[in-house]
């Protein structure tokens, strides 16, 4: 092998390398992506199978006159290599390291921030939209994956683009893979034009065979162009794209460099939009990825000898907790369904599905279907529970206002990731969900503090009637995890884990994965002569008015904590609470999020960050209390 990855700095070195040695340039940058995604984690499989992919387009174009948008993004490394960034790929998604994701300001190359899917073509659109006003140049390719085709901004934009024949090139990387199994009926159809060998013939001599039908006579003429649009759909390739106005190229060979430039080509010669539809291996040239493209989505540290992961799981995560209460709910409850948006792996529908595979819905990248479906389900007598990431919810707001809370649909929303996420950084934190759906009337919004809670609240929140939420961090439960007897939590009733005294100073009131480190800071204090009280709240939504002004009463401090930004939160409707009751305020300080997003980070870096774990609740309850007192002083040496 020879050594041209060391060379390149940037695409003027990359343009350098002779047509002929890009193959070679391919391996090691297959090598060099699994030697480091090894050490930092990251979106290996999806790597593996853009390599070509992201060559080609770089080799032919000219970013960044020429625009190439990355569709999530989580298959743009090598992207990033080309373009400068190699040396820091020892920092990809580490705290002020290079983003897993193309980033704006992290190089004029990365022309859309991402991390969610299926924005790439609406953004090309509106790229081509002003380069026709203003007169620019520059190609403009939108690279979409065939999972986040299924994402329903991905159609919208489709229907925009073919109808205003848009300038621009969507590559479809097509490798038969979401983050599991990609599913839908377009899925389907993509996997024929792949493999039906009907779809092999070249699609100019059918399309010049039509042609060749001569008009006449209008009867006959009705007969001919229905006997025309049959054989057009029998044979023409990409039918469905060419109906949007698409010029539909393909299927193309997406690990052969000469191809996709063949074709690159040829997508020149048509003024409006060009499909181009590519066919990758997802783990292309890693065993293990190519054998479990799932497992190697998304992968944290792993041994490249076999592919096993370096940091051993010792504890549950909050995702299987919910996958496996669910699945003892819907043993006694055959009325229990669960939705999910493309994530049964990441939310832990899978363990659900493990039992019930005919009751989980897996609807693909389509969030919003994703609520208001649910709604149906419920309509239609069932109860249905729908996992979705935190930061994905966003995607569906009016479907839960309009669809849900409006109607007081007795479902269960199950937020996962909600909180701090880490190595994703700013697109997927899910540090919004307490502001965006407290407002929402009819909702009840709870936060399980651990393993216990989350299935008493998941058990609450099937049987209640009506709209409820559960949000709940990525990652590790707090405390132990064993499967317990459900108990009904009543609803918007907290929790005195300290009781408020006639001599306590401070009482923290926290919520949700805050509630264990303000427990650690309140034990350090009540240990020190502070007076501590501690509320977990349990519910953001109702709040339990009772406990809070009583709280509030007796303290002279307040110090609240929340997981999630400061603006419009948990905090928020405490402060507004006690302005409504026009009580004599105690002193209160606010522990969150402040109006910033979340930059990328070992969640515990990032929560230490922000004072939310039980260092940073100590310290900040010391300045309340004790202007002159240093936390460190106070917390235990080898304790964090
Ligand atoms: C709105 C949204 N929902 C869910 C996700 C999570 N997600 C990230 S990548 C992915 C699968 C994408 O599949 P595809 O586009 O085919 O890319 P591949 O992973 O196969 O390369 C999913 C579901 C997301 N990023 N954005
Ligand atoms: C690209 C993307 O959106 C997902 O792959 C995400 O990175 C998954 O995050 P988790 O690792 O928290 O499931
Ligand atoms: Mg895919």
């Amino acid at each position: 092998m020879g050594n041209y990855l060391a060379e390149i700095n940037g695409l003027d070195d990359f343009k350098k390398v002779k047509f002929n040695k890009l193959n070679e340039l391919a391996a090691e940058i297959r090598e060099f992506l699994i030697e480091n995604i090894a050490l930092t984690g990251g979106h290996l499989a999806s790597n593996l199978g853009t390599v070509e992919l992201a060559m080609a387009l770089h080799y032919y174009l000219n970013s960044p006159q020429d625009k190439i948008i990355w569709d999530v993004g989580h298959q743009a490394y090598t992207h990033k290599i080309l373009t400068g960034r190699r040396d820091c790929f020892n920092s990809l998604r580490q705290k002020n390291g290079i983003s897993g994701y193309p980033k704006c300001g992290e190089s004029p190359h990365d022309i859309m921030g991402v991390g969610h899917s299926s924005t790439s073509i609406s953004a090309a659109c509106g790229l081509a939209l002003a380069k026709k006003q203003l007169q620019a140049k520059g190609d403009i390719y939108a690279v979409i994956g065939d999972g986040s085709l299924t994402g329903g901004m991905a159609f919208e934009a489709l229907n925009h683009a073919g109808d205003i024949q848009a300038d621009i090139n969507v590559i479809l990387n097509d490798n038969e893979m979401s983050i599991a199994g990609n599913v839908g009926a377009l899925s389907n159809y993509l996997s024929n034009l792949r493999s039906d060998p009907k779809f092999k013939r070249a699609k100019e001599d059918i399309e010049f065979l039509i042609n060749k039908i001569p008009r006449i006579g209008s009867t006959v003429s009705n007969t001919v162009s229905r006997v025309k649009d049959a054989l057009k759909y029998s044979f023409i390739q990409g039918v469905l794209f060419e109906e949007f106005g698409f010029k539909y190229l393909g299927p193309i060979d997406g690990h052969n460099i000469e191809e996709l430039i063949k074709y690159f080509k040829e997508a020149e010669d048509f003024s409006g939009p060009v499909l181009l539809h590519v066919v990758t291996k997802k783990g292309k040239g890693y065993l293990p990825a190519e054998e479990n493209p799932d497992k190697f989505h998304g992968v944290g540290p792993f041994n490249i000898e076999d592919g096993s992961t370096k940091k051993r799981k010792d504890k549950a995560s909050y995702s299987q907790v919910f996958g496996e209460s669910l699945s003892r709910l819907a043993a006694e409850d055959d009325k229990i369904v669960g939705v999910t948006a493309a994530m049964p792996a990441g939310t832990g529908m899978n363990i659900f599905a493990e039992k019930y595979p005919e009751r989980l819905y897996d609807v693909g990248i389509a969030e919003q279907h994703a609520v208001t479906m649910s709604t149906g389900l419920a309509k239609g007598g069932l109860k249905a529970v729908c996992a979705i990431y935190s930061t994905f919810l966003q995607r569906a707001y009016d479907q839960v206002i309009h669809d849900v809370a409006i109607q007081n649909v007795d479902l269960t929303l199950a937020l996962d990731r909600a909180g701090i996420v880490g190595n994703d950084g700013e697109t997927h934190q899910g540090v919004f969900d307490f502001s965006f759906l407290r407002p929402i009337p009819n909702l009840v919004l709870m936060a399980p503090k651990d393993a216990d809670q989350l299935q008493d609240m998941l058990y609450t929140a099937v049987n209640y009637q009506g709209p409820a939420v559960l949000r709940y961090p990525r990652g590790s439960v707090n405390g132990n995890y064993e499967p317990k007897e459900f108990k009904e939590i009543e609803i918007g009733r907290a929790e005195e884990l300290i009781a408020v005294k006639a001599e306590t100073k401070l009482t923290i009131i926290a919520v949700g994965s805050t509630v264990y480190p303000a427990q650690k800071a309140a034990e350090i204090l009540n240990n020190n002569g502070y007076q501590t009280a501690l509320i977990d709240s349990r519910f953001v939504k109702p709040l339990d008015e009772e406990m809070i002004l009583k709280a509030a009463a007796g303290s002279e401090n307040i110090l609240i904590v929340e997981e999630q930004v400061l603006a419009g939160g948990f905090s928020s409707a405490i402060l507004e609470l006690l302005n409504d009751k026009e009580l004599k305020k105690p002193k209160i300080k606010r522990l969150g999020i402040s109006d910033q997003f979340v930059t990328q980070g070992e969640m515990a870096e990032k929560r230490a960050e922000y004072d939310l774990d039980g260092r940073g609740i100590l310290k900040n309850a010391l300045q309340m209390l004790d202007q002159n007192r240093e936390a460190k002083s106070l917390w235990p040496k080898k304790n964090d």
